[in-house]
């Protein structure tokens, strides 16, 4: 035990906060030695969450830095927007490592995250120190960082989507279009007019149209990757489904190309790459064959009528889109093999 990480998870209680300590669970070099709420603590995290009721560290702690100062060597942040800003720079300053799977440190502008978040934004010196922990496309910088920022779900699917095409400046970043279906687990444990049983089941539609916080995310990483602006439409939907993202993206090749030298750029840029899927020619992901897993799949289609090539995404929004990326971006910074604790197969069916 004495060799091991100690884990807190500030936001247990939440969706991404428990799957955070679902995986670590599983960790061979981690151990989870605080569970955080600011709402109940002394209560078990087990009684709402009964799946989690073998683990060791059941008792949850307030939110205090000195405690998690303690207890802890590195801290997730599984918390709503606006959270993290404040709480962030406490536990670096204390010398933790933090992961934070909020928003609150993914745009490096504070303007452009107070117009799309509507939050006050986190201080610039401590924006700029976030490494965007994407880690198929950043891994490198992700490598010994002690301070990472998590992307959110539908920017890890959709860039995991385009990066290959983005490095390579094959593609005219203004000329995308992201058209996201994601499950309801998205929106978090907590209970909405929108997402309780009798107005989702049975239903399908748009939400945040043009308005969606995730659309700076993803030109921010377009624009690193491309060195030009990007301006992309998304548009997301609700479906009657728990867990799962897919992006179905169009867009326009700069100049021609064949199928055959896209799948091979793609195949070629993530190599060695345990957690990227190119499913072959004419086969297209589902998001029930990434379930539960750290997968993300990606599916190719060039249309020679059009020259506009569609690309297929589809990842687990709470493991590969919060939880399993936080984890191995932890790998990552430890300096361990990026799969550790989570090399299991999707759950099907
Ligand atoms: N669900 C998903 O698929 C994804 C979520 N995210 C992001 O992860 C974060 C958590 O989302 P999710 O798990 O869905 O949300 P949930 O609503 O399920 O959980 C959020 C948790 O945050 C805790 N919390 C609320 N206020 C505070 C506070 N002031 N200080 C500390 N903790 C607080 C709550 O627990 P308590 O009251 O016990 O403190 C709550 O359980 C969000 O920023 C979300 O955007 C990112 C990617 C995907
Ligand atoms: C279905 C659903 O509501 N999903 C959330 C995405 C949650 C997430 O990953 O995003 P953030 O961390 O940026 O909040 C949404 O669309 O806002």
């Amino acid at each position: 035990m004495s060799t091991m990480l100690r884990a807190a998870i500030v936001g247990a209680t939440g969706y991404s906060g428990a799957e955070v300590v679902r995986l670590l669970l599983m960790h061979p070099h981690v151990a989870v030695t605080s569970v955080v709420s600011s709402s109940n603590p002394g209560a078990l995290l087990s009684d709402g969450f009964p799946h989690l009721k073998q683990i060791v560290t059941d008792r949850l702690d307030a939110v205090d830095a000195d405690l998690l100062k303690e207890k802890a060597d590195v801290v997730f942040l599984a918390t709503p927007h606006g959270v993290s800003t404040e709480l962030s720079p406490k536990l670096l300053e204390a010398g933790l490592k933090v992961i934070d799977i909020s928003g609150d440190f993914r745009l490096k502008s504070g303007e452009v995250y107070e117009q799309w978040y509507k939050h006050k934004p986190a201080d610039a010196a401590y924006l700029n120190k976030a490494v965007y922990g994407m880690s198929e496309v950043f891994g490198d910088e992700v490598r010994g960082a002690n301070f990472i920022s998590n992307p959110g779900c539908y920017p890890t699917a959709t860039t995991l989507g385009l990066a290959p095409l983005a490095a390579k400046g094959w593609i005219d970043p203004k000329s995308i279009i992201v058209d996201a279906k994601s499950g309801v687990s998205g929106a978090g444990r907590g209970l909405s007019m929108t997402t309780h049983y009798s107005e989702i089941n049975e239903n399908f539609y748009a939400y945040k149209v043009n308005k969606h916080q995730h659309t700076p995310e993803i030109e921010q990483t377009l624009a690193r990757l491309t060195g030009e602006e990007a301006a992309i439409t998304f548009t997301t939907h609700l479906v009657p489904m728990t867990r799962g993202i897919l992006a179905t993206i169009y867009v326009n090749l700069k100049e021609q190309h064949s199928e055959e030298e896209i799948f091979e750029l793609f195949r070629s840029y993530y190599a060695g790459r345990r957690f990227v899927r190119i499913r072959d020619k004419g086969k297209y992901p589902a998001t029930k064959e990434v379930w539960g897993s750290n997968y993300c799949d990606i599916g190719l289609s060039l249309d020679p009528r059009t020259g506009r090539l569609t690309v297929l995404s589809a990842i687990d929004n709470v493991v590969k889109g919060a939880a399993g990326q936080a984890v191995q971006n932890l790998n990552l910074m430890m300096g361990w093999d990026e799969a550790t604790g989570l090399a299991f197969s999707p759950v099907y069916p």
